[in-house]
Parts: structure tokens; sequence; C-alpha cells
């Protein structure tokens, strides 16, 4: 029965309208119904401007939905919290603050932290630099990092306080192929260690394959879930190229039809229109 067994996260019935220009409301989302389980790994795939990223704002606390409701461990989400890192396309680091005081800063700001004496502040923001694969570099300003290591540091950052929930924003969107192959590695490693739950959106199927024990598939305008894809491929990291697995291979290409119909639907609602 839905609401009944433990989910980290609950989008009952959601739905997100925007007031637009002309007076008239835009349907961003509608009645998007999906659940999370506590320690798992879901990607969020879906067209341009289909709502993933207003869903995310939603379960962040930043906006709140206008109809339906979020549960965070069975209580509704009321607004932005600790217990949810955010991690976005674009760095936002402070560009006067080292890589060190960068992920630092994460816990100045709290409540729950904030009587942590300097020195273990750094203590832990050091050990998290460390878990990122940054040793070495905390000295280093924003400008003095590659986009790789920039995006490292957000992701020590976004961990440091802890939060039982990591909402990702297509986080490796602007590094090279390369990188960003790289930092998925490096991410499901933090995943294995830390055991956060992640919601993480992306527009690459690749991606969203490799790193999602489920993939959300939207449907573009308004977004809703159009199907949730299952991704048993295991420990992606015990196998040295699962990408190139027959398995790795169908799970795409389900991905791939299910978003091609949503990209093909838009075109010919564009061309009648
Ligand atoms: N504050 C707002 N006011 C009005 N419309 C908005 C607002 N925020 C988002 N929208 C609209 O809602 C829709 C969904 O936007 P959103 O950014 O969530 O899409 P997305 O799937 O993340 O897009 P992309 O993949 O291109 O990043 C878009 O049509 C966008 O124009």
């Amino acid at each position: 029965m839905p609401g009944t067994k433990a989910e980290k996260i609950r989008l009952e019935a959601v739905t997100k309208t925007f007031e637009v220009r002309d007076g008239g409301t835009f349907t961003a989302l509608e009645d998007v119904t999906l659940d999370v389980a506590p320690g798992e790994f879901l990607v969020v795939v879906g067209p341009s401007g289909c709502g993933k990223s207003t869903l995310l704002d939603l379960v962040s606390g930043l906006t709140k939905p206008t109809g339906g409701r979020i549960l965070l461990d069975g209580a509704p989400v009321t607004g932005p919290a600790l217990d949810r890192g955010i991690v976005f396309q674009q760095y936002a680091l402070l560009p006067w603050r080292t890589a060190l005081r960068n992920i630092e800063f994460a816990l100045e700001a709290q409540p729950r932290l904030d009587r942590l004496s300097r020195k273990n502040r750094v203590e832990r923001a050091r050990e998290y630099l460390d878990l990122v694969g940054l040793s070495g570099f905390e000295d280093r300003y924003p400008h003095e990092l590659s986009g790789g290591m920039r995006q490292r540091v957000a992701i020590a950052r976004a961990l440091v306080a802890d939060p039982a929930v990591l909402l990702m924003d297509e986080p490796f969107a602007a590094l090279d192929a390369q990188t960003r192959e790289q930092l998925q590695e490096e991410l499901l490693r933090i995943w294995h260690k830390t055991g956060t739950t992640v919601v993480f959106i992306t527009h690459g199927i690749d991606e969203a394959v490799y790193l999602g024990q489920r993939v959300a598939v939207m449907t573009s305008r308004p977004g809703r879930i159009k199907q949730v894809v299952e991704v048993p491929l295991g420990d992606r990291q015990a196998d040295d190229d699962v990408r190139s697995s027959p398995e790795f291979a169908a799970h795409r290409h389900q991905v791939w039809s299910l978003l091609r119909d949503e990209v093909t639907a838009v075109r010919e609602v564009v061309s009648v229109g």
C-alpha cells in the first residue's frame, strides 16, 4: 500500500504551477508520485524543460508544491534544511575562500554543528577533502582548480554536514567526457561509503544507466513520471567495463526509447501548433 513502507523521500501527487506574465499559469509538474528508498541512488531523466530542476527544488524545500505533498522520512518538507545537501551544475564555490575553507563554510552555517570548534571544523573539512580525492589541494582557490576539482569541492561541501539525502542537478554536465566518467566512479565510491540517498538529475542516458539503481523517465510538458526503469547491474565498480556489457546496452536502449518518444511528441506538438 502506498505510503506505508519506510521511504526516505515520497512525492505524493505533486503538482507545480508557475504564474506567467500574461496572468495565466504554467503547469511544470503534474501529478508526480515517486518514492525513493533509504540509501537508494535514483536518477531522473527527461526532455529539456520537463521539470527536472523544478522537482529537485521542491525536494530541497527551496520551493513549495502547488498541489500534493513531499515527505521526508514520513514528515512533510517545509523548507530547506541541512539534512539535504545540494550540488548544482555550476560549482557555486566562494571565490575568495580556499578549497578547504569552502568545505568548512558548510559547517559554519549550521545550528547543529556550529558548536564544533574551529579545529574540529578544519579536521572534518580535511576528511571530506580527502574523501573526494583532493588531499594536497586544500589551499588552492577555486580559480586555481580545474572544473572537475571544483565540482569535487562542491560534492565535499554538500556531504560534510552528513546529509541523509544528496540532491544533484546535472552536476557533471559542464565537464569533459573523461573527467565526467572519473567523477561518476568517484561518486559511486562515495555513495557506497556514506550510504547517502541520492537523487541525481541528468540529460545523459549513459550517465543515468551507469549511476542509477532506478531511472525515472519524465514526460515532456507537463512533467510527469512516464516510467521508472530498474537497472539491476550490481556493483558497477566491480566490473571494469560495465558500459560495454550487453545488459548495460539493453537498459540504455530502454531509457533511450522512452525518451525518444517524449522528444518526438514535443516536436509533433510544436509542428502542429
Ligand atoms: N520560476 C518560474 N516561473 C515560470 N516558469 C518556470 C519557473 N521555473 C521553471 N519554469 C518553467 O517550468 C518548466 C520546467 O523547468 P525546469 O527548469 O524544471 O526544467 P528542466 O527539466 O530542469 O530543464 P532542463 O533539462 O532544460 O534543465 C520550464 O518550462 C520552465 O520554463
